[in-house]
């Protein structure tokens, strides 16, 4: 639903977007990570077209978006919500009246969406505070306020941009419930710019890494941690990290998860007779699946045989 095909965009001589492919599907909850300035923003803003590509195209539910003109622009961008990490609420109007508002400004009456209103604000767990100015809301209910305003208007996707690395873990934690609920409710597509580990676990279903404006990798959040945890050395050290290997030990990440291949250790184990050392793992959730990787020492004269067993019980592994 979200077609970008070599994407292009320079400030000045910095090349900021260097010919990006992607496509990101209807329902998904896509993170873009990458190192600071690696454009990720940048690239979210081409996606509502608040910058516009040099070259390239954004295809949107197959309406390139690039040859819009100012009505019809404005006509997409209703279609769209966005969330950024300022959560930019009128101070001197409540919590309701700042649902309201985007409403208000494409002419809707309020006693036509009132009713949607009130169930936007259930649905984010404010039906109790629609009288509230924002000032007497904590950042987590800001936030909350944030979201239900850039869905009332019903769009079909939402842009998030380092939305909940303001708030402490607890609130980023229901915040995060929230919109995957609504994702799951409401089949939106949300795209969102994310730093934080937790965002990523929690609530992407796929991953696109950034680096100087290329997509490095591309994969589920899971194939990301489990797979290839070297890519996210940037938002956690451990991730990468390999304990110290003599030169006759193998070390093989084999990938477990919740209810199959519980057993797959002992199995291996009984199957080789070696005593495998666990150096290093740990089981994670991941949305709402639980998995993990180990890392185990093998001997390195054994290694045909362990991997061939690894095989033969049909695990996820591959040597590191
Ligand atoms: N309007 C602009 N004018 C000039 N340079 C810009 C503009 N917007 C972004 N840049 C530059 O483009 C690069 C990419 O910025 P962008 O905000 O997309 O990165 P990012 O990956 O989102 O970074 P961060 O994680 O720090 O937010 C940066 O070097 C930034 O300084």
């Amino acid at each position: 639903m979200i077609e970008i095909r070599n994407a292009r965009k320079s400030f000045g001589d910095h090349v900021v977007l260097d010919g990006i492919d992607l496509s990101i599907d209807r329902g998904d909850v896509f993170g873009l990570i990458g190192v600071s300035g690696a454009g990720k923003s940048t690239l979210l803003r081409c996606i509502n077209r608040l910058e516009s590509l040099d070259s390239g195209e954004i295809i949107v539910d197959g309406v390139d978006i690039g040859s819009l003109g100012k009505a019809e622009l404005l006509e997409f961008r209703r279609g769209i919500g966005m969330v950024f990490q300022q959560f930019s609420l009128l101070e001197r109007k409540n919590v309701y009246d700042n649902v309201y508002f985007p409403l208000k400004c494409s002419g809707a009456k309020r006693s036509k969406v009132d009713g949607r209103i009130k169930d936007m604000l259930e649905l984010v767990g404010l039906g109790d505070k629609m009288k509230a100015l924002p000032r007497e809301l904590s950042g987590g209910q800001k936030q909350r306020v944030a979201i239900a305003r850039a869905l009332v208007s019903e769009p079909s996707i939402l842009l998030s941009d380092e939305a909940t690395s303001a708030l402490d873990p607890n609130i980023t934690e229901s915040v995060l419930g929230l919109l995957r609920r609504i994702n799951r409710e409401l089949g939106l597509t949300i795209v969102v710019v994310t730093h934080e580990v937790s965002v990523m676990k929690a609530a992407c279903t796929r991953m696109g890494l950034l680096n100087h404006g290329r997509l490095q990798a591309l994969g589920t959040s899971e194939e990301f941690f489990l797979e290839h945890p070297e890519l996210l050395t940037e938002f956690t050290r451990d991730a990468g990290w390999l304990p110290d290997a003599a030169p006759d030990e193998a070390l093989l990440r084999v990938v477990l998860r919740e209810g199959g291949d519980a057993s797959l250790i002992s199995d291996l184990a009984i199957r080789t007779g070696v005593r495998f050392e666990i150096s290093w793992g740990g089981f994670d959730r991941y949305g709402e699946s639980v998995a993990g990787s180990f890392v185990l020492k093998a001997p390195r004269g054994r290694l045909g045989e362990v991997t061939a067993e690894l095989d033969a019980l049909g695990a996820q592994w591959r040597e590191v």
